[in-house]
């Protein structure tokens, strides 16, 4: 398959892992979260294996890690949780190279951007707010925003619709199986970052249309890099 940006009508963006790398601001949030528990603190990398299906079960993934009982901690977990994130987000969040200019880029060639995300729709709009990346979408969907969150494919049908796009012509571009899991079942082309989470596997094994180092590949002049075997890959 070969993707030119003129077969698309918007592209959906990911937010964790694909624009920003939040995985500082997910561990700050947790480790208070488990010292007010009095559990021990989790590494950087367990975290980053864990994140990317929304905040209940990274929550629920991380007593489990912990081998704490989910009946005994989880509902405190959960709202102490809450609390330290919306103190902390965006503070140990950086935005990845190439965003901004790929971003620019992608709506200067037409292409209307809304962001869908499993993270909380309260903990997202701000967060794309401090890093300066709001202004690029017409709309901002959170975890919470549908009955379901990615990889069901749910969520991206209804922004699809909030758009007024069809999926063949929506463009998806994430950073992991959910994103790419879920543009598949909703017929939405897929282009997926290699940097990003993707539960601490290797993105390449995902099924995807394309693979980028950074978005603004995904750009006019040099989207012929998209066409080629090697940007495919
Ligand atoms: O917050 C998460 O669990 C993942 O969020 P994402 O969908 O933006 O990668
Ligand atoms: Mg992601």
């Amino acid at each position: 398959m070969t993707l030119k940006l003129e077969d698309f009508d918007a592209a959906i963006v990911d937010l964790d892992g694909t624009m920003v790398d939040t995985v500082g601001d997910f561990v700050a949030a947790l480790n208070l979260m488990l010292e007010d528990l009095g559990l021990p603190a989790v590494s950087a990398q367990t975290v980053g294996r864990l994140v990317g299906k929304g905040s209940e079960h990274l929550i629920a993934s991380v007593l489990q890690h912990l081998g704490a009982p989910q009946e005994r901690f989880y509902a405190q977990a959960f709202s102490r949780y809450q609390h330290h994130y919306r103190a902390i987000n965006g503070q140990h969040a950086v935005v990845y190279a190439g965003v901004t200019d790929g971003l620019r880029a992608l709506h200067a060639q037409g292409l209307r951007l809304a962001c869908l995300t499993n993270k909380p729709g309260a903990f997202a709009g701000p967060l794309l707010a401090a890093k300066g990346l709001d202004g690029f979408f017409e709309m901002i969907f959170g975890g919470d925003a549908f009955e379901r969150k990615k990889p069901d494919p749910l969520p991206l049908r209804k922004t699809c619709e909030a758009l007024g796009t069809s999926p063949a012509r929506t463009l998806m571009i994430g950073d992991s199986s959910n994103d790419a899991l879920a543009a598949r079942a909703a017929g939405c082309p897929v282009v997926l970052v290699r940097y990003g989470y993707n539960h601490g596997e290797p993105v390449h094994a995902v099924d995807a249309d394309g693979f980028v180092d950074s978005l603004v590949e995904l750009t006019a002049d040099a989207a012929p890099r998209l066409s080629a075997p090697s940007g495919l890959g």
